[in-house]
C-alpha cells in the first residue's frame, strides 16, 4: 500500500505542504497527525467515509482554518503567519457551507462575478465587460450558460454546484478546492461535470485541484493523486493508480469491497 512520503519543507512546486498537523476539538480529534504534499500540477481526490475529517482537511487547505499543532504551508505562506484574507483571495473554493451562504435572490452570474471581490451577494462593487466575459465562459464550461439571469435560489442543487465551481474559477486561483461537487446530482449530471472536471484537470493552466467525495465513481478521468482519509487519518495517499486498491478502500470505509475498473473510471460494492 502507498504511504506519505515527503521532507519536512515544502518544494518549489509545492502548493500546499502540511507536516503532522492535528485538528482537536475538546477532546476529538478530527485530524490527526496528517502528513500531505500537493504540488502545482497535480489533481488530488481526497475520499473517505462520513466524519472522516474531509471538511475539516479542506478547510485546512482553504486557509480557514488553523491546525491545534504541526504546520501548514498554503501557496507558500505558513498559516498562522500570514494575513488569512489576502491568502484565501488565491484559493477558489466550492463547498455546502458556501452554498449555503449565496443570497437566493442573487443572480447566477453576480455569484460567479462577485468571486472576484471576495464577497457574497453584489453590493458596490464595480466590474467591468471583461469579468462579465470571463464569468459566462466559466458558466459554458460548467454547462450552465443559459441560468447566467436566474435566481441562485431558483436553481436545483446540481445548478448550484456548477454555479459555485464556475466561481470558484473565477479568480484565475492557485488552489481549487472542490467539496463533494457531484453531490445530489443526477446520473446524466454527475457524467456531465465528471468530463468537465476531466478537461480541467488535463489543462496545464489549470490549477492544482482537490475534489472531495465519498465515492470512487466521481473520480474524474485525468486525477492524479488520492488521500484515503479514516478518523483523521491517512489510510494511503499517492498516485492513484498505486494507492487505490480493494484493500485500502475496504479499510477506509471498514468494510469488505471489491473495487473494478473500466476505462479508466472506478466502480466499488460490498464483497
Ligand atoms: N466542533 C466540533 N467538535 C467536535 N467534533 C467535531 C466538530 N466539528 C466537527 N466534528 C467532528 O469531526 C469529524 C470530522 O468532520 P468533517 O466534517 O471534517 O468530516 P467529513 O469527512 O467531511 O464528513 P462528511 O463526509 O459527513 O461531510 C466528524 O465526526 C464531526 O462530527
Amino acid at each position: 500500500m502507498a504511504r506519505v512520503t515527503m521532507t519536512i519543507r515544502p518544494g518549489a512546486d509545492s502548493v500546499l505542504h502540511l507536516w503532522d498537523i492535528t485538528v482537536r476539538r475538546g477532546k476529538t480529534l478530527l485530524l490527526d497527525s496528517l502528513s500531505w504534499n500537493v504540488n502545482a500540477d497535480h489533481r488530488w481526490v481526497i475520499l473517505g467515509p462520513n466524519g472522516a475529517g474531509k471538511t475539516t482537511l479542506l478547510q485546512i487547505a482553504a486557509a480557514q482554518m488553523h491546525p491545534t499543532s504541526g504546520r501548514a504551508h498554503v501557496l507558500g505562506e505558513r498559516l498562522g503567519a500570514v494575513d488569512m484574507m489576502a491568502l484565501r483571495s488565491r484559493i477558489g473554493l466550492s463547498s455546502a457551507a458556501l452554498a449555503a451562504r449565496v443570497p437566493a435572490e442573487e443572480t447566477v452570474i453576480d455569484v460567479v462575478v462577485s468571486a472576484g471581490y471576495g464577497v457574497l451577494g453584489r453590493w458596490r462593487e464595480r466590474y467591468d465587460e471583461m469579468d462579465f466575459d470571463r464569468a459566462r465562459e466559466l458558466l459554458e464550461a460548467m454547462g450552465i450558460s443559459r441560468l447566467a439571469d436566474r435566481l441562485y435560489g431558483t436553481l436545483s442543487e446540481g445548478e448550484r454546484k456548477r454555479a459555485l465551481a464556475a466561481r470558484a474559477l473565477m479568480t484565475d486561483p492557485e488552489l481549487l478546492l472542490l467539496d463533494e461537487p457531484a453531490a445530489g446530482l443526477d446520473l446524466g449530471g454527475r457524467e456531465d461535470l465528471l468530463a468537465r472536471l476531466s478537461r480541467l484537470a488535463l489543462d496545464r493552466a489549470a490549477p492544482a485541484t482537490v475534489l472531495v467525495t465519498h465515492h470512487v465513481e466521481e473520480i474524474p478521468l485525468a486525477f492524479s493523486h488520492l488521500l484515503l482519509l479514516r478518523e483523521g487519518r491517512v489510510v494511503a495517499a499517492g498516485p492513484i493508480e498505486e494507492t487505490l486498491t480493494a484493500s485500502a478502500l475496504s479499510e477506509t470505509f471498514g468494510m469488505p469491497l471489491l473495487l473494478d475498473r473500466r476505462d479508466g473510471r472506478f466502480f466499488a460494492h460490498a464483497n
